[in-house]
């Protein structure tokens, strides 16, 4: 995507939420689509949101952007999704203590179904969509049956944030820059099946699963760290990520419309499986992409598995089949 004068239209979903708060001034600052692309920020909330989303839109005026053209705070979901270029699905209904994933996608299904049929009526013809909201793979999936005239290419969820944890891993345990590391991916959900793969890792080109201690060292420690940071987060703060998730919103974004991987390094994204590395199609899995920008991806298709790795693969894969059965029992 090159800058246009024409304003790109972004939709923010649960705009005043926390991950909208740390989102929007990163849009407003153009280091997503670029400093010099003018955008019209269209910011969806539900009705008790409705007062502290006027307080939001109040600073985004006060952040004196140049390239915000236009803010059209709203709780009218058409309104939200007209005409928009990209959609960021933030907007879920959280996790309460003793939901089981089970009722979190019922919640979720008909916010994320209805969100879909509208986006396929008002949205531009080729809109990207983002979903963000937890469960975003099987959150991305409900969109794709309810909008079958949306491309399933252009409908992608949010891995880039247990990637770059893997990054910053990989880099604080050899003391290295994370600039420094490549050949990190995460495979499958985004959940505690995640496999976050460092056994491709390298710094500097160089292999470095020995020095993370072989296999059994990276089972015993890096991998579940990682599939566990988005608890040891909450556990802390008392509340989810949300600067890091924005961030890796914005990663995301940057990566697959805008194209930023020029020097070589792959990431990963939640897509449509489509039968690479014994995924059948049918769920949205997290798979190391490159992205030459446009908002074209291509799976990386040379990964060797070995029987450490398939195990993890075979665990996140039954659970995002397991999910779709549920969500497309609930979507009848
Ligand atoms: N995929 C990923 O890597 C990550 C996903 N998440 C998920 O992102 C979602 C949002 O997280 P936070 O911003 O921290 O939550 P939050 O609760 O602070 O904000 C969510 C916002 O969505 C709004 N909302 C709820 N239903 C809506 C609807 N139908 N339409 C529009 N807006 C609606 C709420 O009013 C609220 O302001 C959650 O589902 C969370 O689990 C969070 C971190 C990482
Ligand atoms: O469970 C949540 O809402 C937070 C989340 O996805 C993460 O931190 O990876």
């Amino acid at each position: 995507m090159t800058a246009s004068p024409n304003p790109l239209t972004v939709t923010i979903t649960g705009a005043a939420g926390q991950i909208g708060y740390s989102l929007l001034p990163l849009l407003a600052s153009g280091s997503v689509f670029g400093r010099h692309q003018p955008l019209n920020l269209h910011l969806l909330e539900i009705e008790p949101a409705k007062k502290a989303l006027s307080g939001v839109v109040l600073e985004l005026e006060d952040l004196a952007s140049p390239i915000l053209k236009s803010i059209v705070p709203t709780t009218e979901a058409v309104e939200a999704f007209t005409n928009c270029d990209v959609a960021i699905l933030v907007g879920a209904f959280p996790r309460r203590p003793g939901m089981t994933r089970r009722d979190l996608l019922s919640k979720n299904i008909p916010i994320f179904s209805s969100h879909a049929r509208i986006l396929e009526k008002v949205a531009a013809p080729d809109v990207a969509i983002l979903v963000v909201g937890n469960p975003a793979n099987t959150n991305a999936l409900v969109l794709s049956r309810a909008a079958p005239k949306l491309n399933p290419r252009r409908i992608t969820a949010l891995t880039r944030l247990d990637h770059n944890r893997a990054v910053a891993a990989v880099a604080r345990e050899l003391s290295v820059s994370v600039s420094d590391v490549s050949g990190v991916a995460v495979w499958g959900n985004h959940s505690s099946t995640q496999y976050p793969d460092v056994t491709r890792a390298r710094v500097d080109g160089k292999p470095v699963l020995d020095r993370l201690g072989g296999h059994d060292g990276v089972a015993g420690q890096l991998v579940p760290s990682v599939q566990k940071r988005g608890g040891a987060v909450l556990d802390r703060r008392g509340a989810t990520s949300a600067m890091s998730a924005a961030a890796a919103i914005a990663d995301h974004l940057r990566s697959w419309l805008v194209g930023d991987d020029a020097d070589g390094k792959h990431v990963s994204m939640a897509v449509p499986s489509d039968g690479s590395y014994g995924v059948k199609e049918g769920v949205w899995f997290s798979f190391p992409v490159r992205c030459p920008g446009g908002g074209e991806y291509e799976i990386v298709q040379s990964v060797e598995f070995d029987e450490f790795m398939q195990r993890y693969i075979d665990a996140t894969k039954e659970e995002l089949f397991a999910e779709r059965e549920e969500a497309l029992t609930l979507l009848d």
